[in-house]
């Protein structure tokens, strides 16, 4: 069956380290679209992220997210959400008739890889992952309209993949 959705915005979410800043950025690079990752378009407007969790607290975090959520999904671009970004039902609701890709990982593979202290919601580290993760999987599921997994293989590899599968639904 053929998807009519149209490709672009061509849109990441998974949960944290899943790989949706690194890999959404080559994919990018790979189909020559602009590339929009909502953490940094809130860093760049708001300052860092765990200033902001600090200062504000998560409520205030998720509005600017939702913000810039919606102003990436204007472009004919690749978008990498944050991982809560999908919290929010404006964002969800957003993501409606869109090309939207989960980024899966196990817990196993995301320990190796991030830096915990980097993120505000992972202070006690791998078992906050695993839970968030799993008060997330179901919203994740049901907005994503493809999911590769990341756990295994390296970037560009997994990069090269959604690419070749990018373009065959171009
Ligand atoms: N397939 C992979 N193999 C090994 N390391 C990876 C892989 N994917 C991502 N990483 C590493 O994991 C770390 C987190 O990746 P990245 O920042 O892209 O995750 P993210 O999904 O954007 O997370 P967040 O939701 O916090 O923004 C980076 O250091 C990256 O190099
Ligand atoms: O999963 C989350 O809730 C988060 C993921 C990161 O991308 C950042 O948006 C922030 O650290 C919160
Ligand atoms: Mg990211």
């Amino acid at each position: 069956m053929t998807d009519a959705r149209p490709l672009y915005p061509l849109v990441f979410i998974g949960p944290m380290g899943a790989g949706k800043t690194r890999i959404g950025r080559r994919v990018a690079k790979a189909l020559d679209v602009r590339f929009f990752d909502t953490d940094k378009m809130i860093v760049a407007e708001h300052g860092p992220i765990p200033e902001i969790f600090e200062s504000r607290g998560e409520a205030v975090f998720r509005e600017f997210e939702k913000e810039a959520v919606a102003t990436a999904l204007a472009e004919r671009a690749v978008v990498s959400l944050g991982g809560g970004a999908v919290l929010h039902p404006q964002t969800r609701e957003a993501l409606t008739g869109h090309t939207v890709v989960l980024l899966n990982a196990t817990a196993e593979a995301v320990a190796a890889r991030i830096n915990t202290s980097k993120r505000p919601l992972l202070k006690n580290g791998t078992g906050d992952w695993q839970r968030i993760y799993d008060e997330r999987r179901a919203i994740y599921e049901e907005l994503a309209t493809t999911t590769f997994d990341t756990s295994t293989e390296p970037i560009e590899r997994i990069a090269g993949k959604i690419a070749t599968w990018a373009r065959g639904r171009a």
